[in-house]
């Protein structure tokens, strides 16, 4: 054995063949491995390999001193970050988006889903139908199938790149096991045979294969997740398009409407609520984990399933020579056996991953509300009933996870029992086979000592790489069960994408479950159902008008079907023209702001006709009952919804910003918070009143032809409203006004009353109190004014009133009176109150002290 037992670790000791192919191999290796993905083009490029090293060191070495040099600080980076956006020039609607990464600002182009895709999509997302059963069925196929086509839009792009390259490195390590099985079983044959040079060649062939292996399973988890990534971003940027669109899919959302098609998925065994309550709590949970969770499951599961079917056919192709024909069938025999066990102990993972999704989602949804209202509820001091309400939600996620733990149990001992020990005694018996039962007996005996000698190894050398063989395959087996788990649980991910997917698609064309008329709705009142929409709407027009349109609260989902929209008003004729400024004004919950959410188009229009200007500069302007201040700059405030580029773009200044600013008496701020560019959490930083003045502001920047302004100054002083008032007069804004205050009737030369007011004849303001508290002495002004509709209106719930009671002073006057009137009544009431007390009390026989 004297020079076979020394150490032939060098590459001279290999066969030319070998030690070329191994050379070629290390350096293939290495310049791969060296290789991020994105960078082949350098590989191309470079002449030789240490050309291509320094070039990729040079470029390192100037990329950090890049940094080093102009490294973007915080506040750098917020300056840089007052644009969010730059929009195509050419109108394309395509933007580039300015992303922070790394201390810089990265730029990410961003092309909007066209129309066109969507209105070919909407055929592959029919709504779900109520209790449709979940699982991996024909329906989960053309789920998936319809997801599949967003996540994956072609056949060329990155996608398809990357789940070649992911394939092939399947392959790879498939052909890498395989050599290491037949690898494994040369080193132990030479062992015992005691051929040293061949067991040491045998480890430095080892050693090499070990470095491919590894990186080849590095490379399988890195794409896997690529994948999934892209996958992520391909569905993000189109659901983002048809969520956030200007067809409001976003608020008719969360308000419920699209409940039909997400129910299904949702209600289960909690019944209709369900729907209803996933809506409340928005589209988040869908979008954000669920989504995430559909991607990596489905990425993973290619490589789970396609790895080790790939390994079972080699593996199966490999050891059925060694086997023969009786040991291949009884492999076959077993997968098959094994697949028909595991399908019948498998439980329904499908839907209990859809139903722990839909909990989480509510338990988010809790969460996030009480960071959204903390202080609403620390000012009632009600962290302990929001406790109790966070840990209901909790425990019930808690409660269905520890279900399907334990349903989980007697699964796992299956599919463990199956596959770890089921498998493996087949193995050893299949192995047996040739052994046991030879085909002749020399293939045992031999017939001399040496060849006895050469038939122990050669059947050692068989027995360790087909053992490697049937453990791999064992492996293998039990991830394509495992998977099997995978695919139920994708099916339920699955079914929440497509939910909603599908909900948003019927949103954006209008498609609603058509419900038959309930029989427990009476014979006179309409139901409103969301398929009988019949309104029409035209968008354009220099006036707002509403012509016989009925006000009703729509209702989506079970409760829309159970007995349709709410009607508040039957039908209402309203019509504004430039300069006809309309105060609305009616009891709590009679329906004021719902004329502005239909005239918004948030709420659909019935029946009738609706006419309106287009949204924003020149047009209408809406604002609303709760100030909103957007996350950005003090600057984004000012000029929300657009942005810092489209200010500049439209050639409006900061000295301007400033003008509006004063006129809201809000002046002060940009000094105070550091500057236009500053960023703050806005809605904690300003008062109430600050705020409503800041909606005035952005109603100043915009100057619109209309403005509905839905309670936006009920914290603001009455003699900043008034001035805001007058401002916006000033600037031609026709102001149609919904409010409860008195004061604000000499802004107005209209007034829509609704409700009981509409109806109660002016009498004396003390009669009126009680159906229009805040408008004691309407009647004063009703008795000036030179027109009223006709009564049938009142009928309906509605009156308008004409005011021509002259000038601006007048009605100051009378506004003054208002006030002494309500102040006289407020003391002489109390007086009476309380001399009714002491009467009571006499009577009930207690004494009076004065
Ligand atoms: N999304 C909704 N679904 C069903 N009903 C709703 C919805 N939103 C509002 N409503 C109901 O419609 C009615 C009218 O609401 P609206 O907000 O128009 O009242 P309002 O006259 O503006 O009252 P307030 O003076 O209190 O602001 C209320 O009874 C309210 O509960």
């Amino acid at each position: 054995m004297g020079s076979d037992t020394r150490l032939p670790l060098s590459l001279s000791h290999l066969p030319h063949a070998n030690r070329q192919s191994i050379l070629a191999f290390l350096v293939v290796l290495a310049i791969v491995r060296a290789s991020p993905l994105n960078q082949v083009k350098p590989i191309a490029d470079a002449v030789t390999l240490r050309a291509w090293r320094n070039e990729r060191r040079r470029v390192r070495e100037e990329k950090r001193k890049r940094l080093l040099e102009t490294p973007l600080n915080t506040p750098a980076l917020e300056k840089k970050m007052v644009d969010l956006y730059i929009p195509d020039p050419s109108g394309s609607g395509s933007r580039t988006l300015l992303v922070p990464h790394r201390g810089r600002i990265s730029k990410v182009h961003i092309t909007p889903t066209s129309a066109e895709l969507y209105a070919q999509h909407l055929k592959l997302f029919p709504p779900l139908k109520p209790g449709e059963k979940l699982g991996v069925n024909k329906r989960f196929w053309s789920m998936l199938f319809a997801v599949l086509k967003i996540a994956f839009p072609s056949k060329s792009g990155k996608e398809a790149f990357l789940l070649v390259l992911h394939t092939s490195f399947l392959v790879a390590r498939t052909v890498l096991s395989v050599m290491v099985a037949r690898l494994d079983g040369r080193i132990v044959r030479d062992l015992v045979s005691a051929n040293g040079k061949g067991f040491l060649r045998g480890l430095g062939w080892w050693f090499a294969l070990a470095i491919p292996s590894t990186y080849t399973n590095s490379m399988i988890r890195y794409l896997e997740r690529k994948l999934a990534l892209a996958f992520r971003t391909n569905l993000t940027r189109y659901i983002h398009d048809l969520y956030l669109n200007d067809n409001l899919n976003y608020y008719k959302f969360g308000l419920g409407l699209g409940a039909a098609a997400v129910e299904p998925t949702v209600a289960g065994e909690r019944g209709e609520n369900a729907a209803a309550e996933a809506a409340a709590g928005g589209a988040d949970q869908f979008i954000t984990t669920d989504l995430a969770r559909f991607c990596d499951t489905l990425a993973a599961l290619y490589g789970n399933i396609g790895k080790p079917g790939l390994d079972l056919v080699i593996f199966t192709s490999q050891l059925a020579t060694a086997l023969g024909p009786l040991g291949t069938i009884g492999l076959f025999a077993n997968y098959g056996f094994t697949a028909w066990i595991l399908k019948k102990a498998t439980p329904a993972f499908g839907r209990m991953a859809a139903t722990e999704a839909r909990l989480e989602g509510e338990y988010r949804a809790g969460l996030s509300r009480i960071g959204r209202d903390g202080e609403e509820v620390a000012f009632y001091n009600g962290g302990q009933r929001e406790k109790g309400i966070l840990w209901k939600t909790y425990e019930n996620l808690a409660r269905h996870v520890h279900t399907v733990f334990k349903i989980r149990v007697p699964y796992g001992m299956t599919e463990d029992f199956v596959i770890k020990y089921l498998w493996s005694a087949v193995g050893y018996g299949l192995m047996s086979i040739p052994i046991l039962f030879p085909v002749s007996k020399h293939m045992i005996q031999g017939t001399g000592k040496g060849e006895i000698h050469h038939e122990v190894a050669a059947r050692t050398e068989s027995y360790v790489s087909n053992r490697r063989l049937l453990l791999s395959l064992a492996d293998a087996g039990g991830r394509l069960m495992y998977s099997g788990k995978d695919l139920a649980e994708l099916s339920g991910y699955t079914s929440r994408v497509y939910a909603l997917l599908a909900s948003l698609h019927a949103l954006n064309n209008g498609i609603y479950a058509e419900n038959p008329r309930p029989a427990s709705l009476p014979k006179e009142q309409t139901f409103y159902d969301m398929s009988t929409i019949h309104g029409q709407i035209i968008v354009g027009p220099s006036h707002v008008l509403l012509q016989g349109v009925p006000i009703v609260a729509p209702a989506g989902g079970a409760a829309g079907a159970e007995r349709g929209g709410e009607e508040l008003i039957h039908s209402l004729d309203l019509r504004v023209e430039k300069g006809e400024h309309t105060l609305i004004t009616g009891p709590n919950g009679v329906g004021k702001t719902s004329i502005a959410r239909i005239i918004a188009q948030l709420w659909p229009t019935w029946d009738g006709l609706l006419e309106r200007p287009v949204h924003g500069e020149g047009g209408i302007f809406f604002l609303p009952q709760r100030p909103y201040l957007s996350i950005g700059s003090l600057r984004d405030q000012v000029i929300y919804p657009y942005t810092y580029a489209e200010m500049k773009a439209r050639g409006r200044t900061d000295s301007e910003l400033m003008s509006i600013l004063e006129h809201v008496h809000l002046a002060y701020l940009p000094a105070r918070e550091g500057g236009w560019d500053t960023r703050k959490e806005w809605k904690d930083v300003l008062s109430g009143g600050e705020k409503q003045r800041m909606g005035m502001a952005r109603l100043f920047y915009h100057r619109p032809a209309y403005a509905i302004l839905d309670e936006c100054t009920s914290a603001v002083s009455s003699d900043v409203e008034g001035l805001m008032y007058e401002h916006a007069k000033s600037l031609d804004i026709t102001l149609i006004t919904i409010s409860h205050r008195p004061s604000l009737l000499k802004y107005h030369n209209r007034h829509l009353r609704l409700g009981d007011s509409a109806t109660a004849p002016p009498t004396s303001p003390l009669a009126r109190t009680n159906s229009a508290p805040r408008f004691p002495s309407s009647a004063n002004i009703l008795a000036l004014s030179s027109m009223t509709s006709p009564s049938p209106a009142a009928a309906q719930g509605w009156q308008l009133t004409i005011l021509s009671a002259g000038s601006a002073e007048e009605k100051m006057e009378l506004d003054m009176e208002i006030k002494r009137l309500e102040e006289v009544l407020g003391t002489e009431v109390g007086g009476w109150e309380k001399r009714l007390q002491d009467i009571n009390r006499e009577l009930s026989g207690e004494s009076v002290v004065a």
